[in-house]
């Protein structure tokens, strides 16, 4: 069908919105579709229906389809970074409308630079899934929680039989009266991993089923905790958990900061340590999910999971006269395949990390985007750090951001 067809095959009411891929081409479907809500709202989606793919490429990625939504992308870097799996000092996509993040970013990477480079490492990989289950009361569940702390290998090789990439690494049990949680915990090598953990904890499940008397009540049951402020994640970290660190020399600090290294540590101990306890934050930090979701944004991350990746400790200390600052993410959820990474504009961010796709070995790839994106959330640290020691916050988006 050609979309005037399908226009007056939805007004007729012989095809639901959502059917249209089934009776033409997924660029045809997205133009009827454009029509159809634009007439609704009396306006136009000409921008919205400008994109630079073929819709055919989203289809496992986004239903309903009219178009899509185009977010600038600038870059920073290159990253001096000593890292386990990055290579070079590759430059990192940044997509986002906030004015002045980019420059901030840019500005802290320049800083390490001239520092003579950042130090990365993944310290956990381990994406979760916990699924809660239903016992007859707290004699149950500490059954059920000791045979599984005891039959780890047989849920493994029934998790692992789904994938080929999946390896499960640990189950944590939780009960709380007749609830078991259990926290399963996979190295999910270059894929984030949600639906791979999902799928593989499913079958794990049945195991548990059939061999304990828990029964399966939902296959998420939030302690895993995906999409949700929690400490668990910020604990026992989830997806990776990755920390950078550098040494900034006084005269570096004042070059790029205007402002001393005591300034930026004393900052940063009121405002991201003190100001976060007071405020009970699970994020110690100044704006770590500002790159985090940029980044997300330009690689095809799942951006709910910025959630996650603001779980993040800054800490700035004096040392000889230089300022020592690092930054730890506990739960950096990052794939380079998977999820939205195959689609062009984000494979070709990921091309600029040189990350797309599988590792070799497998996983490697995930480390390296995971050091860059740390990487960078330290200097986006270090760069607003600078600008409120040095009080030029305000000035800065009043030049850059509006
Ligand atoms: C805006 C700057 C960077 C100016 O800073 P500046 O020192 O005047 O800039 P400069 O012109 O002297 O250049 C210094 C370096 O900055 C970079 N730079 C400079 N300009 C650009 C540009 N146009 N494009 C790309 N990079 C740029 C670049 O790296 C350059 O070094 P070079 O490479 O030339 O050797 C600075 O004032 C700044 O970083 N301010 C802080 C702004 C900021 O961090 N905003 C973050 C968002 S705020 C928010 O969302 C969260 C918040 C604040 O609510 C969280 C909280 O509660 O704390
Ligand atoms: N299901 C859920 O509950 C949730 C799903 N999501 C969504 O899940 C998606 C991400 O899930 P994810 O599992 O990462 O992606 P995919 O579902 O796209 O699966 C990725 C698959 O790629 C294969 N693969 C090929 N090469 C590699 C490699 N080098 N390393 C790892 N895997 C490789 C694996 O197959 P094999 O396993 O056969 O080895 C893996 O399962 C996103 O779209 C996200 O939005 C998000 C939150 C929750």
């Amino acid at each position: 069908m050609d979309t005037d067809a399908l226009v007056d095959a939805v007004r007729d009411g012989e095809l639901r919105l959502h059917e249209l891929e089934a009776h033409a081409d997924a660029d045809t479907a997205a133009a009827a579709r454009r029509r159809i809500v634009a007439d609704a709202a009396d306006t136009s989606l000409e921008t919205v229906g400008e994109y630079a793919f073929p819709a055919d490429d989203a289809e496992p990625n986004i239903e309903n389809m009219v178009g899509a939504a185009q977010v600038p992308m600038g870059v920073v870097g290159p990253l001096a970074v000593d890292g386990d799996a990055i290579d070079g000092e590759p430059y990192l996509p940044l997509a986002t409308t906030e004015g002045a993040l980019v420059a901030s970013v840019n500005r802290g990477c320049a800083s390490m630079t001239a520092a003579g480079g950042a130090t990365a490492r993944v310290l956990k990989n381990a994406m979760t899934r916990a699924p809660v289950f239903r016992v007859a009361g707290v004699a149950e569940a500490s059954e059920t929680a000791a045979w599984v702390r005891d039959n780890v290998e047989s849920l493994a090789s029934a998790a692992e039989a789904t994938t080929s990439h999946g390896e499960l690494r640990d189950v944590t049990p939780y009960v709380v009266g007749d609830n078991v949680f259990l926290r399963f915990a996979y190295d999910t090598k270059d894929a984030m991993g949600m639906n791979m953990a999902t799928i593989a904890t499913e079958a794990a499940c049945e195991v548990v089923e059939a061999e304990t008397p828990a029964e399966l009540v939902a296959l998420s049951g939030n302690l895993c905790s995906d999409k949700k402020p929690a400490a668990v994640n910020s604990v026992e970290g989830r997806g990776r958990t990755v920390a950078a660190d550098v040494v900034l020399p006084g005269s570096v600090v004042e070059e790029y900061f205007g402002t001393t290294p005591a300034a930026i540590a004393e900052a940063n101990t009121r405002k991201n340590l003190v100001g976060s306890a007071k405020a009970g934050s699970l994020g110690f930090n100044a704006h770590a999910a500002n790159t985090v979701a940029a980044a997300f944004l330009a690689t095809g991350q799942d951006i709910a999971q910025v959630v996650e990746g603001a779980n993040a400790i800054t800490t700035a200390d004096v040392r000889d006269g230089d300022l020592y600052a690092s930054l730890t993410l506990a739960s950096l959820e990052v794939g380079t395949v998977g999820g939205g990474t195959k689609l062009p504009t984000q494979a070709e961010a990921l091309d600029v990390v040189g990350v797309r796709g599988g590792g070799d070995p497998a996983g490697s790839n995930a480390d390296a985007l995971a050091e860059a994106i740390a990487t960078a959330a330290l200097g986006g640290e270090l760069s607003l750090l600078g600008a409120l020691a040095s009080n030029h916050l305000a000035s800065a988006h009043e030049e850059l951001g509006r």
